[in-house]
């Protein structure tokens, strides 16, 4: 991480907070004043309440054991949440829950003020708009970046099954747009399987961006990265963040500095502490438990 990197997303932090003083380490609504707000519009996820995504008293157990336990958490619409936590907190359970992987057992979901998560299946709700990129990257080895793109189109429902796919220029310019976004166009020929860790993770980034979802849950998108590509990572998903809502889970704390508005602590399966980076770090509980003292 560059000082020159950190030091421009202090100054945003700060220019954000001071447009936002509602803001404090306690609010549990987090960043819902961060994003815009958009009148509602048939077929849009209806953000006029500044939330693009609700959760409320959402619990969940495993053979008796509280993973999730009555979970509130919202996120504005544009908004970058970060979200830390301790080993088991119940990160993944929670992403698993938005993208309907895993039925809680009480509490509410919805993705902006009308549409009750609860209610779809694991597709439909990534049809919807909610893009989940794991771990691991996932993309075709065998095939190139500029293929991986256009797979990523092809899987878009309103595309159809065609055999014969063509992009047609709208589409074509959005790749061009995706591969700059992911600092790939010059690798546009190139097969996956010889690119980089860390330009593998842009890739899968950049196959979730070509359906342009409103909101993106990146689970631990820096692991394994060299601090090189982290710094890449991190002006990405600023220049994500406005055009999309995005749920970050990572444990590496300067990625955290760099990128954080707000960052939310999960702990046993709840919001332990939410605020700044800063006021999370000196939160006794949270020392208690994660940061170590
Ligand atoms: N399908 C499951 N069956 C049983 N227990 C589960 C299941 N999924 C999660 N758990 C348990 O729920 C708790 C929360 O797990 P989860 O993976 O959500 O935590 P996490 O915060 O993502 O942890 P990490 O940082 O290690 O990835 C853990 O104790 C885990 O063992």
């Amino acid at each position: 991480m560059t000082p020159e990197l950190m030091e421009q997303n202090a100054r945003h932090a700060e220019a954000y907070r001071a447009a936002h003083p509602s803001i404090s380490g306690n609010t549990e609504s987090g960043g819902r004043e961060a994003g815009f707000s958009r009148l509602a519009v048939p077929g849009e996820v209806d953000v006029t309440h500044g939330r693009i995504l609700y959760l409320e008293d959402v619990s969940v157990s495993f053979d008796g054991f509280k993973a999730i336990n009555k979970l509130s958490l919202d996120i504005a619409p544009g908004e970058l949440r970060c979200i830390i936590g301790p080993n088991g907190a119940g990160k993944t359970t929670m992403m698993d829950i938005i993208t309907g992987k895993t039925r809680p057992d009480e509490g509410r979901v919805f993705f902006g003020s009308t549409i009750d998560l609860l209610r779809y299946k694991e597709s439909e709700i990534a049809q919807m708009g909610i893009g989940r990129k794991f771990q691991k990257p996932t993309v075709f080895e065998q095939l190139s970046v500029f293929e991986n793109l256009e797979l990523a189109l092809k899987t878009n429902k309103a595309v159809g099954a065609s055999m014969v796919f063509k992009l047609d220029s709208a589409q074509s310019d959005r790749l061009a747009e995706v591969l700059h976004t992911i600092h790939l166009s010059e690798c546009v020929s190139r097969q996956a399987g010889f690119l980089s860790h860390g330009q593998k993770q842009w890739l899968e980034i950049g196959m979730l961006l070509m359906q342009d979802p409103k909101l993106l849950l990146l689970d631990e998108p820096v692991a394994g990265m060299t601090d090189e590509e982290t710094e890449r990572t991190a002006e990405l998903f600023l220049s994500l963040k406005g055009k999309h809502s995005l749920m970050v889970v990572e444990h590496d704390m300067s990625f955290i500095n760099t990128i954080s508005d707000i960052v939310t602590v999960l702990c046993d399966g709840s919001v332990l502490a939410q605020g700044t980076l800063a006021q999370v770090q000196s939160d006794e509980r949270v020392i208690e438990v994660y940061l170590g003292r």
